[in-house]
């Protein structure tokens, strides 16, 4: 889950696409890049770090043009070094570049058919490049010195037919428009909207709507499973179904974690989601352990929040902030490594003695992956005096890889993998555990939109909705991208650097 953003504006859009990032900054820590277009030239800045730290005035001033894109990154292939930040770009035909969220399942086939039959050159590992490669080659097929919104469409219809696995993303083709398309069962979201200026309307596509609502564009719709959005330099918009086969099967891990709680995704607002995830669990929890005897809710910050007090408003318990969090530092899951991981959970929550002291606690998060934060958590709530230590998971237990944009590659390093939910209670020290239904989330989330029949759970029911994911898939991109593996290949490619400024 990356951020992506793309403006055609009506003056400057550097300054937007920088806020626009800040606000996505959530979707990835690791890298940002921005690429604006002015008079035919392509400006570019990206480099590791959050989007505050990579952007400079100097670089800023030099970034001008009415059109451009940018990307938060959090890696899910290749590695984490500043040469895979995006946005990526290819000079033929006519300079493209693109910013993707998500990840491609066949990736290896569509390498090999870049270099074998394309006669293309792919400089890095990242599986955005590829795609960006796929989109570029069918463009050129067109033929065109000047690509028209069928032409735009035709090759976005090629690259559905060609990539495999979960992308929603945004390209710039040099001079002539900005393009967002989304994979065709809409696994990672995509949104677009406008905003009315003095000189005409300004248009953006983004990940989230809290993109445009913070930016004063108003949101049109989601992109549906397939479709994509064209908008010309001079803010001619287009949309075109491309897919034959367009259903929805959006990640529900957006609802759970990844997004923020005031975007709405596919007519769902993500806060309400949460909402009723809270409620569910109570529900659970009353019928499971009915003389559960807690004193006092805890949630996790920051994203276990909302779901926390809807759960202990409906368990009729006291609701406390126990655990403070330090606002400088980041989201931890998303954290490239496990060591880094493991120190920051520390450095980032402290709890407060006096809500702990002589309790029974419930602590409440949004889900259990590696367990790296709940088992800390746990260990400084009894630190902190708490008589009682019980444990519960807005979502289910997560046991199964994620190929689609999620870095969890790694089915072993998933602590409710292959375990019951006694056995991580263990393993975690709750004295008990209780992981949400998983026809219960399904049900939270698809209050917000019953047109949504279909999402992917694959982190929890192990159902890979692109039919693509078979077992030797799992296993290798399990050996390539464990913990240890990428460790060592952070280090080795940390050196590769094509273009930068
Ligand atoms: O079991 P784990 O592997 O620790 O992963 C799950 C935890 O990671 C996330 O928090 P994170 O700190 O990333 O972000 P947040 O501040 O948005 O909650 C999530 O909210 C859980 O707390
Ligand atoms: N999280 C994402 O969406 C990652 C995008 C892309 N696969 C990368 O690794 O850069
Ligand atoms: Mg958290």
């Amino acid at each position: 889950m990356c951020g992506i953003v793309g403006i055609v504006g009506k003056s400057n859009v550097n300054q937007a696409l920088y806020d626009a990032l800040t606000v996505l900054q959530h979707r990835g820590q690791d890298a940002a890049g921005i690429v604006t277009c002015d008079s035919g030239r392509l400006f570019l800045r990206k480099d590791n770090g959050l989007v505050r730290d990579v952007f400079h005035q100097r670089h800023m001033q030099r970034l001008i043009g009415n059109m451009g894109i940018g990307h938060v990154r959090y890696p899910t292939a290749g590695s984490s070094s500043s040469a895979e930040a995006q946005p990526f770009y290819v000079n033929s035909p006519y300079g493209i570049t693109l910013a993707h969220n998500g990840n491609l399942t066949n990736v290896e086939q569509l390498s090999r058919e870049i270099y074998e039959a394309d006669l293309r050159h792919v400089n890095t590992n990242s599986d955005s490049e590829v795609l960006l490669n796929v989109f570029a080659h069918e463009l050129a097929g067109g033929g065109k010195l000047r690509p028209n919104q069928d032409d735009i469409f035709n090759a976005v219809r090629a690259v559905h037919n060609r990539c495999r696995g979960g992308y929603a993303a945004i390209a710039m083709i040099t001079g002539y428009g900005v393009v967002g398309f989304r994979d065709p069962n809409g696994i990672r979201p995509i949104v677009f909207g406008k905003r009315d200026t003095e000189h005409g309307v300004e248009y953006m596509i983004a990940s989230e709507s809290v993109a445009l609502d913070v930016l004063g564009f108003e949101l049109i719709r989601d992109l549906e499973p397939g479709e994509a959005v064209y908008i010309t330099n001079d803010g001619q918009l287009h949309t075109l179904q491309c897919a034959t086969n367009g259903h929805y099967a959006p990640c529900i891990f957006e609802h759970v974690y990844l997004a923020r709680p005031d975007s709405m995704i596919d007519g769902v607002l993500v806060y309400k989601a949460r909402l009723r995830m809270g409620e569910k669990l109570a529900e659970k929890i009353l019928r499971e352990r009915p003389d559960h005897g807690i004193d006092v809710v805890i949630p996790i910050p920051d994203t276990s929040r909302t779901s926390a007090v809807e759960l202990a408003n409906h368990l009729g318990v006291k609701f406390r902030e126990g655990f403070v969090k330090n606002r400088y530092i980041g989201r931890t899951f998303i954290m490239p490594g496990q060591a880094a991981r493991k120190k920051s959970v520390r450095q980032k929550l402290n709890a407060i003695e006096l809500e702990f002291r002589g309790k029974n606690v419930m602590l409440v998060d949004d889900s259990i992956v590696r367990g790296t934060t709940c088992k800390q958590i746990i260990q400084m709530a009894r630190e902190a005096g708490a008589k009682n230590v019980y444990f519960c998971s807005a979502a289910p237990a997560v046991r199964y890889p994620n190929v689609y944009g999620i870095d969890m590659p790694s089915a072993h390093e998933l602590i409710a993998h292959g375990r019951t939910t006694e056995e991580v209670a263990e393993l975690i020290g709750a004295d008990w555990l209780i992981y949400q239904d998983l026809e219960d989330l399904v049900e939270a989330v698809r209050e917000g939109n019953p047109n949504i029949t279909e999402f992917d759970c694959s982190v929890f029911d192990g159902k890979y909705v692109t039919g693509d994911v078979n077992e030797a898939y799992l296993g290798k991109i399990e050996q390539a991208r464990n913990d240890a593996a990428m460790s060592q290949g952070n280090v080795a490619s940390a050196i590769i650097d094509l273009h930068n400024n």
